[in-house]
């Protein structure tokens, strides 16, 4: 780990341990030496560290109530934990609780995270603190990867989405003796409907606990939700055990302290106030990492580029920054970088989305940098649109950045915005997801448990009608639900064990039924990253040429096929990215989803099959998935100017697409995202006739080769 040992009393058994852990073969070896207090003091880049997991612990807020924690899981249906950032919430309660015997019989005490990079990094933390193999007693599971040992595992850390797909197999969830849902105030569309769930389960199993843990939810209406103290008769009922009233519980104190400033004027390009601050903080403060929040892997990008020039620039390489960027659409390899230690002499700088907002610890991280916007989903059920649009965050979020700071040592937080801004304007919350988002995956996901009545279900808050309406009419046409809404079989079936978006599972399927489920699920991983471009940025005509090497007619899916078969061909080399203007890291990130995919289709039966390069049989593929997307060029457009069939929304191509400017008659669309206009990502020419042939639900023929919605 690049860190020298300076002493080491432990055990010979553990010393080994401890060496193998810190001291890789070929790096000076440690010097060991005794230690009074009993623990190991390490010396690493960022300083003098005491690694004696035990101590480190029970410096942690939470660990003065340890006890209290204890006894109220034990007597309440549902306790609701806020503590500070940082506190010890997310890696000490499942460690108290599996001390206390609730992991005992083989049953598992889970915790469930909004997001996979958390899940990862939280349960090698606990393994690491309690001494043992990540994969065995405490392990993790996260969308296609398992690292769990059943019957060994006694401490799971999985996403909130990943429980929600074991309960389409064990509904009662019956292995798990504690729940703990962390991070409840995020409000993801998981978190809702796990929330719902949970409740409900908890009716039928009185012995299950759950734990609702944040630092920033409001903890009286997450009481009141889950308060089932009334028994069928309407009585309250108060003396059972566990008492199903719900209990709060207010964790005091935080690990370290941490300076907060913001700007005295707002700013206009929060990109460049981030890239400035960082340099500021390089030149002006003491040694220590920086965490960037900013909003996407564009923003991102761009950022990364302007502090690399600028010390090249400089001439401030060689002992300067190592700027890393951080987002989902990243390889688990060059995700896993931010976790690795900076080099002595040189600083560290992570440029992220607001997948490191919560639950991550990174060791050298002493500034953050938060430019109070993210990417958020916004969804319009009268037009059936949803984008991707940078918002404002709320406190809640901005609590939980600066949070990210303070950790191991004190640290400061640059807020990219006034003071009077964060008081008066910023929101306390965000809207839940569940209130802005497309709920075709959650309703097929509800479904798949059985839930019939879904507009009846035990939201923590409703969604809109429309919206769930939008999701029925759908997921009609798709032929997943049959006219009593259940799912139809075998295609809604499958498509709720694919954990993928709904219309992309029905291309799949589809592709196994028209021969071309080989590309189609190259198609799909491509689909499931951001972009295989890199930004252009001053280079657009290089870029541009360089594109048309790989482009056809047909459109944006099919020119995919070429790039990922260039990129096979290269030996999947970083060098070939670079000169054809392609994001290696989304290409590595590709291969990884295709992989994955693969091995699910294995076990659903499904045997790969390749169309030789018939675009057309592709593209009914994907018209099968995605006929809700199309849209005819206007007639007398001269601009690119299109409606979509089914709302008449006027869209455009996006400048990105192989077929901007080419301007198709007929088109369908993967995604759209809002800028000065609505412009389609990821677009295929196609004949309307295939309209009618793959949804003659959703379409009907107005006159020979025209369809109507
Ligand atoms: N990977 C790590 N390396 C070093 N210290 C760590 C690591 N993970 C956790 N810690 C220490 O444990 C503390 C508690 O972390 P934990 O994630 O349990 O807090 P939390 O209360 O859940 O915070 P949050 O609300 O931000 O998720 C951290 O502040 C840090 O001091």
């Amino acid at each position: 780990m690049g860190k020298t040992l300076l002493c080491f009393p432990l055990l010979e058994a553990r010393k080994r341990e401890a060496m193998a852990q810190f001291w890789k073969p070929g790096s000076e070896k440690p010097r060991l030496l005794d230690d009074e207090e009993g623990g190991v003091l390490f010396y690493s880049s960022s300083g003098f560290g005491y690694a004696n997991m035990e101590k480190q612990r029970q410096k942690l807020p939470v660990f003065k109530y340890r006890n209290p924690i204890l006894y109220l899981v034990e007597n309440h249906a549902t306790t609701i934990i806020v503590g500070e950032t940082g506190s010890g919430k997310t890696t000490q309660i499942p460690q108290y609780l599996k001390e206390a015997g609730w992991a005992e019989g083989g049953r598992v005490i889970a915790c469930t995270q909004p997001r996979r990079l958390a899940v990862q990094s939280v349960a090698s933390r606990v393994a690491e603190e309690m001494g043992v193999k990540l994969g065995e007693e405490v392990g993790y599971t996260i969308r296609f990867e398992d690292r769990t040992n059943p019957g060994v595992t006694a401490i799971k850390f999985l996403t909130d989405g990943v429980l929600l797909r074991e309960m389409m197999d064990d509904p009662l969830l019956t292995n798990y003796s504690v729940i703990m849902v962390d991070e409840a105030h995020e409000r993801s569309l998981s978190t809702d409907m796990l929330l719902g769930l949970l409740k409900k389960i908890q009716r039928r199993r009185h012995e299950l606990r759950l734990v609702i843990s944040s630092a920033t939810i409001e903890a009286k209406s997450m009481s009141a939700f889950f308060d089932t103290r009334k028994t069928r008769q309407g009585e309250a009922d108060e003396h059972c055990v566990p008492r199903r009233q719900p209990t709060i519980l207010s964790v005091e104190g935080r690990g370290f302290n941490v300076q907060i400033q913001y700007l005295e004027e707002p700013v206009s390009d929060y990109l460049q106030a981030a890239v400035s601050t960082v340099l500021l903080i390089h030149e002006q403060e003491p040694m220590g990492d920086i965490l960037v929040f900013l909003t996407g892997q564009d923003d991102i990008d761009a950022a990364v580029q302007l502090l690399n020039e600028d010390a090249q620039n400089r001439g401030r390489q060689p002992s300067g920054l190592i700027v890393l960027p951080l987002y989902s659409g990243l390889s688990r390899a060059d995700q896993d970088l931010i976790f690795s230690p900076t080099p002595k002499g040189k600083r560290k700088v992570v440029i992220s989305t607001n997948i490191a907002e919560t639950s991550l610890t990174l060791e050298g991280v002493v500034y953050v940098v938060d430019s109070g916007f993210s990417k958020q989903r916004f969804y319009n059920p009268i037009s059936d649109i949803e984008n991707l649009i940078v918002a404002p965050i709320s406190k809640a979020s901005a609590r939980q950045r600066a949070g990210r700071a303070g950790r191991v040592r004190p640290g400061k937080c640059y807020r990219l915005y006034t003071e009077e801004y964060f008081v008066k304007e910023m929101h306390a919350e965000g809207i839940p997801e569940m209130q802005r988002s497309n709920l075709v995956s959650c309703v097929i996901q509800l479904k798949s448990l059985g839930i019939d009545n879904i507009l009846g279900f035990d939201w923590l808050a409703s969604p809109a009608p429309e919206a769930m309406v939008r999701a029925l009419e759908v997921l009609y046409s798709l032929g997943i639900l049959d006219e009593d809404a259940k799912l139809t079989s075998p295609t809604g079936f499958q498509v709720a064990e694919i954990p993928l978006e709904p219309m992309i599972s029905k291309m799949i399927l589809s592709a196994n039924l028209l021969g071309c489920s080989e590309e189609i699920i190259t198609i799909a991983a491509v689909l499931s990253v951001q972009s295989i471009w890199m930004s252009a940025r001053g280079s657009q005509k290089e870029l541009d040429e360089t594109k048309l090497c790989f482009a056809v007619a047909e459109g944006d899916h099919v020119t995919y096929l070429n790039v990922y078969k260039g990129f096979l061909h290269s030996g999947k080399s970083s060098q070939w990215c670079h000169k054809n203007f392609i994001n290696y890291q989304a290409m590595k990130k590709v291969v990884e989803i295709r992989e994955q995919l693969h091995k699910l289709l294995r076990r659903l039966g499904i045997v790969l099959k390749s169309c030789d390069g018939d675009t057309k049989v592709l593209r009914k593929a994907i018209t099968a998935g995605f006929f809700a997307h199309a849209c005819r060029l206007e007639a007398f457009s001269h601009n690119g100017m299109y409606k979509t069939l089914r709302s008449s929304q006027e869209v455009y191509i996006h400048p990105s697409s192989v077929l901007f400017r080419v301007n198709p008659k007929w088109l369908i669309y993967h995604s759209l995202v809002s800028t000065d206009r609505q412009y389609m990502r990821n677009v295929i020419a196609i004949d309307p006739s295939w309209l009618i042939e793959a949804a003659p639900h959703f379409y009907q023929l107005q006159k020979p080769n025209t369809a109507t919605y």
